[in-house]
């Protein structure tokens, strides 16, 4: 006699919630199919308490520091990168397709077009992409930031994870730790993965520039996107900043990178954000219009 089982999925108005694809600080990403339209999606499962608590004790948001940049309290956060999404429409940065919210529970979800090839690299790696690969994903990621900084907003998160593959193009995903560059662009906070982070970007009291922290990360991106690891690396925080600060960008024999994107990554992961590529010189560098 086979009993009748109860569906092991989960149901989620038209979304049945199925096995889970990508997984981070913010929470967990689960494949989901819609029966309304025939189309799977990517669900981002968030909870609410989860992110309070992250707020400090009792979901105390830490005193609010004065000047712009995302409200201190991550569930705030999650709704500013949700009205931020809202208004976003680049085909190099990912769609959000709606939002359920139900004020009784805790979880949130947010409901995001499929990018079915996932991330664009997954590092470290021995196989890392071809230059002309890269250069193709570089290119999308570029626009894609490029439309980011021209609506006054920095990402702050950029990495391999958060370039994601659809209908072959890279789409830009993950605002969750966007900075509004309001006024002067300036922003404060050690947010992002450390390995990506911008040398100024790593002291939390210091104010910083938005788009030349992306242009940064973008460029750690690049590397590991051609060598299959990140320049820098360290056993802790500190001892990656101490790296990140003064340590010379240094690239690996195998394999052998083309003189162009070498001097492009130079520019790129210039240790003075001042003097650093900006993305008007990285669009008509010769590596990437060639
Ligand atoms: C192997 O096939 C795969 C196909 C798709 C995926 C995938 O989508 C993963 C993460 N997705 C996302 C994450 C986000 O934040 C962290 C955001 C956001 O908050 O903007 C949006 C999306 Cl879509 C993974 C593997």
């Amino acid at each position: 006699v086979s009993l009748a089982q109860a569906p092991g999925y989960v149901q989620l108005n038209q979304y049945r919630l199925l096995e889970p694809i990508g997984q981070g600080s913010y929470g967990i990403v689960k494949l989901a199919y819609s029966e309304e339209d025939d189309t799977h999606y990517a669900m981002k499962i968030l909870s609410k308490r989860k992110l309070m608590r992250r707020a400090g004790l009792f979901g105390r948001a830490p005193p609010r520091r004065p000047g712009p940049g995302p409200p201190p309290d991550p569930l705030q956060r999650v709704y500013r990168e949700i009205a931020v999404l809202k208004k976003l429409d680049h085909p190099n940065v990912v769609k959000l397709v709606e939002v359920l919210d139900d004020p009784a529970e805790d979880q949130l979800y947010l409901v995001f077009q499929l990018l079915e090839g996932g991330p664009v690299i997954e590092i470290p790696t021995e196989n890392p992409l071809d230059e002309n690969v890269a250069k193709k994903y570089f290119r999308d990621a570029l626009l894609g930031v490029e439309y980011l900084h021209y609506q006054r907003i920095a990402h702050r998160d950029i990495k391999p994870a958060n370039l994601l593959l659809g209908e072959g193009r890279v789409q830009v995903a993950d605002l969750g730790a966007c900075g509004e560059l309001a006024g002067a662009g300036k922003l404060s906070g050690g947010v992002g993965t450390p390995a990506f982070r911008a040398p100024e970007a790593f002291a939390p009291a210091d104010k910083y520039i938005g788009e030349a922290a992306d242009i940064w990360s973008l460029g750690v991106t690049l590397y590991a996107m051609v060598t299959g690891r990140v320049p820098w690396c360290g056993d802790s925080t500190i001892e990656l900043q101490k790296r990140v600060l003064t340590e010379p960008l240094s690239f690996p024999s195998k394999p052998t990178l083309s003189r162009q994107l070498r001097r492009l990554l130079g520019r790129m992961l210039d240790k003075n954000p001042n003097t650093r590529a900006t993305m008007q010189e990285i669009k008509e560098h010769e590596w990437v219009t060639d």
